[in-house]
C-alpha cells in the first residue's frame, strides 16, 4: 500500500501548478487517486486533490488530515478531462480541477484566533494599558474560551479589524482558522429490527407496562413489510430516538444513517403525450442510435433549420442513453433563456433531471452532483459549468446552439466548452450531439471534414414555411425623406400583426461598444485598405483606428464613396426604439427586455413567460429576444438594423450578424399561424444579409469559408490571443512591444504570424491598461508548449486565451 500521495491544493494561485507531496496517516486507509482531502498548507489548511500515489519517506512529509468525501471525487475521465484542460489552455492543474468542485472548494475556511502556547501576563498588561476598554474585552472573549472566530468577534465590536491586527503584531494571539467540509449532504436515519419477528413480538408482549413507548416502537416495526422505519415515520408516532437507544442497547435494533439530498426541483413527473417523429427527426435518430449503443465516441452536428423540432431528437437521444443506464449532460447557452427546453426534459423524465442554475446555493449544488454522482439522477442541464457534473457513466453530451458564443468561459481557464465536451467524451466512449441552426463556421468545416457525423434537418415540423423576409433598404427610406429608426414596411407589418392580435418581437442588436462611421445616403461604411475590417471610432483622439494594424485615418467630412456629407456615427438604443414604437403604437403593449430590465438573472424568463401568456403585444430588446423561443402566437418579427454586428471590427462580424438575423427570423411563424419578417439594413447586397433572409446557411457558408481561407483565419489556423495588462500606458507599450519581439523570435519555426501589438477593444478596464497580441497559428500544441516554456502561462501580467471568441 502507498504511503504517500501526490496533491494538488486548491489555492488559486498559478506559481502552485505541481503536485507536493503528503504522508498518507494509517488512520485515512481509503485515499485514493481523485480524492480530495484536506492537508495543512503553510499555516492553513487547505483543501487538495490526490494526483498520485508513492512509495516514498513519509516521515519528512506533513501528513493529510482528512477526507472530504467516502469516495473519491475525481474518476479517471475526470481526471485526464482535467490534465487535458490544463495543457490545452495553459492553465495550472489546479485552476482545471477547480472546474469540476460546486463552489470551486470543498471545504469552508472561517477565520479564528487563539491565545498563543504561552503568555506573559505582564507584558499583557503593558500593552493593553495605553488601549482602549474594548481591546481587553476581546482579548479576555479571546483566552477564556479558547479560541474564537472572527464573526463571533466581529458582534463584540465594530473595530475588530485594527483589533486583531494589533494582537496579531503582538503575537497575543495566533490564527486557528477552523475548516469545515462543504455541502455535506443532510442525513436520516433508518430503524431496523435485529431481531426475528417471533422473538420482537415475544418481548414485546413482556415488557413491563411502563415501557410503553418502546412497546409502540417494536408493535411499529412489527407492523412493517420490512420491519424498518424512517426518521420521519418515527416523528409522526411521537416516538423518540432516545426511545430507539434504548432498544438498540439491548441489541433488539439497529440504526443506520442514510443521505438525503435536497432537490430544489422536484417537481410532479408527466411524460408528455406520444408524438409521431418527423421524417428527418426518425432519420436523425437512426443515425445517433446505434451510436450510443456501442459505446464507441462519435460526434454529431444536427444541422436543423429554426423550428425543425431538434429537442425532441435530444429527448429520445437521451431516453436511448437513459435505458442502458448511461449518463447524459445537456448544455444550454444560458439557463435563463432557455426554461422552455428545461420543462420540455423535466416534463419527459422528471427527477431523473437535475438543472443546474446560477441561483442555486453551493450546498444545492454539492447536493445536485452527489445525486448524479451515486447514480439516483442520471441528466443534467445547464449552462457550460454543467459539463464538469461528476457523472461515472456519461454516455452522451447534448450541446444545444452549439455557435452560441457564451459557450467560451471569459475567464481562466478560458475553455469553450464544445473542446472540453469533445474531449471528456472521447475519453468516456460517449457520444456527443452538436445542434444549431446556424453551426459555428468551425464546427460546420470540420463536419464537411468529416470530423462530426452531419445531419441535416431541412424542414420545419407539419412543414411549416419559414417566414418570408422583407429586407429594407434604409438609404432609400432616408432618400424618401424617412427618418424614423421604423421604416414603413415595419410599421405596415406590426399594424396588420396588431390587428389580427398576434404578437411581434422587435430585434434592436445594440450589443457592443465604440461606434462605427457610416454615410447615411449611401450605406458606406469606413473600413482598413489593409484589413477589410471597419475603423473604429475613439473619441479621445478624435480618430478612425484600425484595430488590426494600427493606421490611423483623420475623419472625412465627406464620404468617401458619394460624397455626401451625411456621416454619422451610428447607434439608437432601445429606449429611442420604444419612445418611436409608443408614438406610432399607443394601445400596444409593450415590453422591453435589454439589460438594463433584466437586472435579475430570472427577470428574463419572468419577461418571456408574461410574453408567452399573451400579457403584452410586443417584446422589444437586444439580442436576448432573439434566440431559442418557441411561441405559437408570435408571427412577426422586425430588425431594426441587421448592421450593427456586422460592423464590428471583427472577423467573425459576417458570421455572428448571420447567426443573429436566422435566429431572431425563425422566431416567426413557429406555430399553425404564419409569420413575417421585416430585416432593416443598410447593406442589402452583403451576403451575411442576404442569406440570412433566405434562412440560407450554404450560402453564407460558401462565401464566408472562401474568406477565412484567403486571410488563414480560423478554421485554417488557430488564434492565440495574448492581453498584456499594466498600471501605465507607457508601460503597456513598453511591455507589448518587447513580448512581440520575443515572440516574432521563439515562435519563427512554427507557422505562426503575429498580429500587433494593438490596444484593446476596451483599452482600460479599472485603471489597468490592456494591449493585444494575436499569434495566428498552423501548429497550435507547438506554440502553446512554447508560450508555456517561455513561463508566459504563469506571468501574472499576461493573459492567455487560446482559441478566443472575441479576438478585440
Ligand atoms: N414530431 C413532432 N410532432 C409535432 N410537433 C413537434 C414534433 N417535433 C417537434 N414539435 C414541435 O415543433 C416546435 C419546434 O420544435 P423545437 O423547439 O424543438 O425546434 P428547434 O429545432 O429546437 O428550433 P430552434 O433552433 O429555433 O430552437 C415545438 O413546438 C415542438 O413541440
Ligand atoms: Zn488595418
Amino acid at each position: 500500500m502507498s504511503n504517500t500521495a501526490q496533491i494538488i491544493v486548491n489555492i488559486p494561485a498559478r506559481s502552485l501548478d505541481k503536485p507536493f507531496s503528503y504522508n498518507i496517516p494509517i488512520n485515512l486507509p481509503n485515499i485514493q487517486v481523485g480524492s480530495r482531502v484536506l492537508v495543512p498548507f503553510g499555516n492553513r489548511k487547505v483543501e487538495g486533490f490526490v494526483v498520485g500515489l508513492a512509495d516514498e519517506n513519509p516521515e519528512t512529509l506533513k501528513p493529510i488530515l482528512d477526507v472530504l468525501d467516502d469516495h473519491p471525487w475525481f474518476d479517471s475521465n475526470m481526471l485526464a478531462t482535467a490534465n487535458w484542460l490544463s495543457e490545452y489552455y495553459l492553465c495550472s492543474l489546479g485552476e482545471a480541477m477547480r472546474l469540476f468542485i460546486p463552489g470551486q472548494s470543498g471545504i469552508r475556511t472561517q477565520k479564528a484566533y487563539q491565545a498563543p502556547a504561552e503568555t506573559d501576563m505582564k507584558r499583557v498588561e503593558a500593552l493593553l494599558s495605553c488601549k482602549p476598554e474594548e481591546y481587553r474585552t476581546t482579548l479576555t472573549y479571546i483566552y477564556e474560551r479558547g479560541l474564537a472566530t472572527l464573526p463571533e468577534l466581529t458582534k463584540l465590536t465594530g473595530n475588530m479589524g485594527a483589533i486583531i491586527k494589533f494582537f496579531l503584531q503582538h503575537k497575543l494571539i495566533v490564527h486557528a482558522d477552523t475548516v469545515s467540509k462543504r455541502g455535506k449532504a443532510n442525513s436520516t436515519i433508518i430503524i431496523k429490527l435485529a431481531v426475528s419477528r417471533e422473538v420482537a413480538e415475544q418481548i414485546e408482549q413482556t415488557l413491563p407496562k411502563s415501557k410503553t413507548a418502546q412497546r409502540r416502537l417494536l408493535s411499529a416495526l412489527l407492523d412493517t413489510d420490512t420491519q424498518e422505519l424512517t426518521a420521519a415515520q418515527l416523528r409522526s408516532l411521537s416516538i423518540t430516538l432516545e426511545t430507539v437507544k434504548r432498544l438498540a442497547a439491548q441489541g433488539l435494533v439497529t440504526t443506520r444513517s442514510v443521505p438525503v439530498f435536497r432537490n430544489s426541483y422536484a417537481g410532479s413527473h408527466q411524460r408528455t403525450t406520444e408524438v409521431t417523429l418527423t421524417l428527418e427527426q426518425s432519420h436523425a435518430l437512426q443515425l445517433i442510435t446505434p451510436a450510443i449503443h456501442s459505446g464507441i465516441h462519435r460526434s454529431f452536428l444536427i444541422h436543423g433549420v429554426t423550428g425543425s423540432g431538434k429537442t425532441l431528437v435530444y429527448i429520445k437521444a437521451v431516453a436511448e442513453a437513459r435505458c442502458l443506464d448511461r449518463q447524459a449532460i445537456i448544455l444550454v447557452p444560458e439557463i435563463a433563456l432557455t426554461s422552455q427546453i428545461v420543462a420540455r426534459f423535466k416534463a419527459e423524465f422528471g427527477d431523473d433531471v437535475v438543472v443546474m442554475h446560477s441561483k442555486l446555493s453551493v450546498g444545492e449544488r454539492h447536493d445536485a452532483w452527489r445525486r448524479l454522482q451515486t447514480g439516483q439522477a442520471g441528466i443534467v442541464i445547464g449552462a457550460r459549468s454543467a459539463l464538469f457534473a461528476p457523472v461515472s457513466h456519461l454516455g452522451l453530451i447534448i450541446i444545444d446552439e452549439e455557435h452560441e458564443f457564451t459557450y467560451k468561459q471569459e475567464e481562466t481557464p478560458r475553455y469553450h466548452a464544445r473542446e472540453v465536451a469533445l474531449t471528456r467524451a472521447r475519453l468516456s466512449g460517449a457520444t456527443v450531439i452538436l445542434g444549431s441552426a446556424t453551426p459555428a463556421v468551425e464546427t460546420y468545416y470540420q463536419a464537411l471534414q468529416g470530423e462530426h457525423i452531419l445531419i441535416p434537418m431541412n424542414n420545419r415540423v407539419d412543414n411549416t414555411p419559414m417566414p418570408p423576409v422583407t429586407v429594407v433598404d434604409m438609404r432609400q427610406e432616408l432618400a424618401q425623406g424617412r427618418r424614423s429608426v421604423i421604416s414603413q414596411s415595419l410599421q405596415d407589418m406590426l399594424t396588420e400583426t396588431l390587428a389580427k392580435k398576434e404578437q411581434a418581437v422587435i430585434l434592436l442588436n445594440r450589443r457592443g461598444y465604440s461606434t462605427f462611421v457610416l454615410c447615411r445616403e449611401c450605406g458606406h461604411v469606413l473600413k482598413c485598405r489593409h484589413c477589410d475590417i471597419s475603423l473604429v471610432y475613439h473619441a479621445p483622439a478624435n480618430v478612425l483606428r484600425c484595430h488590426y494594424c494600427q493606421e490611423r485615418h483623420t475623419i472625412p467630412d465627406t464620404c468617401p464613396k458619394c460624397s455626401s456629407r451625411y456621416i454619422r456615427y451610428f447607434g439608437a438604443g432601445t429606449q429611442k426604439v420604444e419612445e418611436a414604437l409608443t408614438a406610432l403604437f399607443p394601445s400596444a403593449r409593450i415590453v422591453r427586455m435589454d439589460q438594463d430590465t433584466t437586472g435579475g438573472k430570472m427577470a428574463h424568463d419572468r419577461i418571456l413567460s408574461a410574453f408567452a401568456a399573451g400579457t403584452y403585444d410586443i417584446l422589444l430588446g437586444t439580442q436576448m429576444v432573439a434566440k431559442g423561443h418557441d411561441i405559437p402566437n408570435v408571427t412577426a418579427v422586425g430588425i431594426i438594423s441587421a448592421d450593427t454586428a456586422l460592423n464590428l471590427p471583427d472577423f467573425r462580424a459576417a458570421e455572428k450578424t448571420f447567426a443573429l438575423l436566422t435566429q431572431a427570423a425563425g422566431r416567426a411563424g413557429r406555430g399553425a399561424k404564419a409569420g413575417q419578417v421585416v430585416m432593416q439594413t443598410y447593406n442589402p447586397e452583403h451576403y451575411a444579409v442576404t442569406a440570412g433572409a433566405a434562412h440560407n446557411y450554404q450560402a453564407f457558408y460558401q462565401e464566408e469559408i472562401v474568406f477565412r481561407r484567403q486571410l488563414d483565419y480560423p478554421p485554417f489556423s488557430n488564434l492565440i490571443k495574448i492581453t498584456v495588462q499594466a498600471g501605465d500606458e507607457i508601460t503597456v507599450h513598453r511591455n507589448a512591444n518587447l513580448l512581440a519581439i520575443e515572440l516574432t523570435q521563439s515562435l519563427t519555426k512554427t507557422d505562426s504570424a503575429i498580429i500587433g501589438p494593438f490596444p484593446a477593444s476596451v483599452n482600460k478596464i479599472k485603471d489597468v491598461f490592456r494591449v493585444n497580441i494575436l499569434i495566428k497559428t498552423q501548429g497550435l500544441s507547438t506554440v502553446t508548449r512554447q508560450l508555456s516554456a517561455l513561463g508566459m502561462a504563469s506571468r501574472r501580467d499576461l493573459i492567455v486565451d487560446i482559441d478566443p471568441v472575441n479576438v478585440l
